[in-house]
């Protein structure tokens, strides 16, 4: 899975984004070490605090199936087509990193720029699991 598919499948994970109140489509797509594919999408509420972002909603989708070994995650939103990157927000980042330091967070467009960061990168200097130990 090259970072233009993966970037693929989370454009067309969007389609699915449930956006009544910010009317903001974003969609995500990881694969694990052992090629396993998940996407996820934007899940908003009307108790705002309860909207879930497309990065967790993938994540939480393949932990919960027992496929925690993430790779790589791309994002992709309603800026895409403006060849303009979607960051993932301070608590996507954080539950990134929960699952590997090295994890590869791909953004951009798929027929467009794309960028690779590692979300040791997007989060330095990071509170980690370790810190509890
Ligand atoms: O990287 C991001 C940034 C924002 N959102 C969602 C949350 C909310 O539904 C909408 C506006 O913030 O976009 C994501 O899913 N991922
Ligand atoms: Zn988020």
């Amino acid at each position: 899975m090259d970072n233009k598919q993966l970037l693929e499948l989370a454009e067309k994970a969007r389609e699915n984004a449930y956006v009544p109140y910010s009317k903001f489509h974003v969609g995500a797509a990881l694969v694990t070490k052992s090629g396993k594919v998940y996407t996820g999408c934007n899940i908003e509420c009307a108790s705002y605090g309860g909207t879930n972002c497309a990065e967790r909603t993938a994540i939480f989708k393949a932990v919960s199936e027992g496929h925690k070994d993430i790779e790589k995650i791309a994002i992709a939103s309603d800026n895409s087509e403006k060849n303009e990157i979607t960051a993932p927000c301070g608590i996507c980042r954080q539950v990134i990193g929960e699952f590997g330091l090295d994890i590869k967070v791909i953004l951009g467009y798929s027929k467009g720029d794309i960028k690779e960061f590692t979300i040791k990168d997007l989060l330095p200097h990071s509170f980690t699991g370790s810190d509890l130990k």
